[in-house]
């Protein structure tokens, strides 16, 4: 039944970040604007004759009781009391730890598509309050329009960037975000932007330099990449990316820094496919 496959978990890309203060339980305050791209995990379902929640499709080194889309299936049980069960297939095609928002995605995708399959009825406010307790990129996804975001990234202010195609560079290593957001010379008092300074080209991630000093390989990618346009780093990283107006330079781009990265072309996009998918079963 194809309503129950197919559910895309696309990936983010911060396209500025700054770090405007502190909350008293420790977290950073953010600026930053999400952007989706073209380029996915998949989701399916299969419904169970009992209310457990299976995935059928363990991440390595993700106990399935700690997988973002197990959690989210039991968020929303929890919630509303629904007796149902569903075993979970993912196809993960995204790098996890690179910055991309794979699972806060995955959970977003969960969020959404069992609200409607399960014929749950929350409001988009009550999927919001759920999925940001799973993640601070959560919600992003759940809204699923390229977003100002500012909080921990909770408050969204829709924002139309244009949507080029990005060269994304995978290094091989994973960003410990926990560790990065506690680095002692980490900027943590940017002077708050506008949405217009991060339109007009005025804005980077804060996260640069404690990142290139801590990961040698995302300082190499990040170097590399500047040979060919303008190199950017996603939320903390791994990944790093430029943009082109043109497809075939992007792949052109791609092609010459394959050799020595895993590398993938994709376009960004305002609009999530996931919306595009929920409004197919109505
Ligand atoms: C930086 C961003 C930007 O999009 O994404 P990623 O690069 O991870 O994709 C996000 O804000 C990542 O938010 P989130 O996904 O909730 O972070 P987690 O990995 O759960 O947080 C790990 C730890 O980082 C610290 N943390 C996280 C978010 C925040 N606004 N302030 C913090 O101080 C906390 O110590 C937290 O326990
Ligand atoms: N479904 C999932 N997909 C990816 N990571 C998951 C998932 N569930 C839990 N995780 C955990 O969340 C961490 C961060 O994942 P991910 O969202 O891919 O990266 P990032 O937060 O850097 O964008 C992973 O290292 C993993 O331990």
């Amino acid at each position: 039944m194809t309503e129950l496959e197919n559910w895309p978990a696309p990936a983010k890309l911060n396209l500025m970040l700054r770090i405007v203060g502190r909350r008293p339980d420790g977290y950073h305050l953010l600026q930053t604007v999400f952007q989706f791209v073209d380029w996915a995990d998949s989701l399916h379902f299969r419904w169970r004759d009992d209310d457990q929640v299976v995935l059928a499709t363990p991440l390595p080194g993700v106990p399935p009781d700690r997988d973002l889309t197990v959690r989210a299936a039991r968020a929303l049980q929890r919630l509303t009391g629904v007796r149902r069960g569903v075993e979970i297939r993912l196809d993960k095609r995204l790098p996890m730890g690179g910055g991309l928002g794979g699972g806060s995605s995955d959970a977003a995708t969960v969020l959404v598509a069992l609200n409607a399959l399960w014929g749950l009825g929350l409001s988009e406010t009550a999927l919001l309050e759920v999925g940001v307790e799973l993640g601070a990129d959560v919600p992003v996804f759940i809204k699923g329009v390229a977003a100002w975001a500012e909080g921990v990234g909770e408050r969204l202010t829709p924002v139309e960037p244009p949507q080029p195609w990005y060269v994304i560079l995978v290094p091989p290593c994973e960003v410990a975000t926990a560790a990065v957001f506690g680095a002692e010379d980490l900027t943590r008092n940017s002077p708050p932007a506008k949405i217009s300074d991060f339109l007009a080209g005025l804005c980077g991630n804060d996260f640069l330099p404690v990142v290139r000093r801590l990961y040698p390989q995302v300082d190499a990618a990040l170097a590399d990449l500047a040979r060919h346009g303008q190199p950017r780093l996603t939320g903390t990283g791994a990944c790093v990316y430029a943009a082109f107006p043109e497809r075939d330079r992007a792949e052109a781009v791609a092609a010459a820094l394959a050799r020595r990265w895993r590398v993938q072309v994709a376009r960004g996009l305002n609009r999530s496919p996931l919306l595009d998918k929920l409004a197919q079963l109505r």
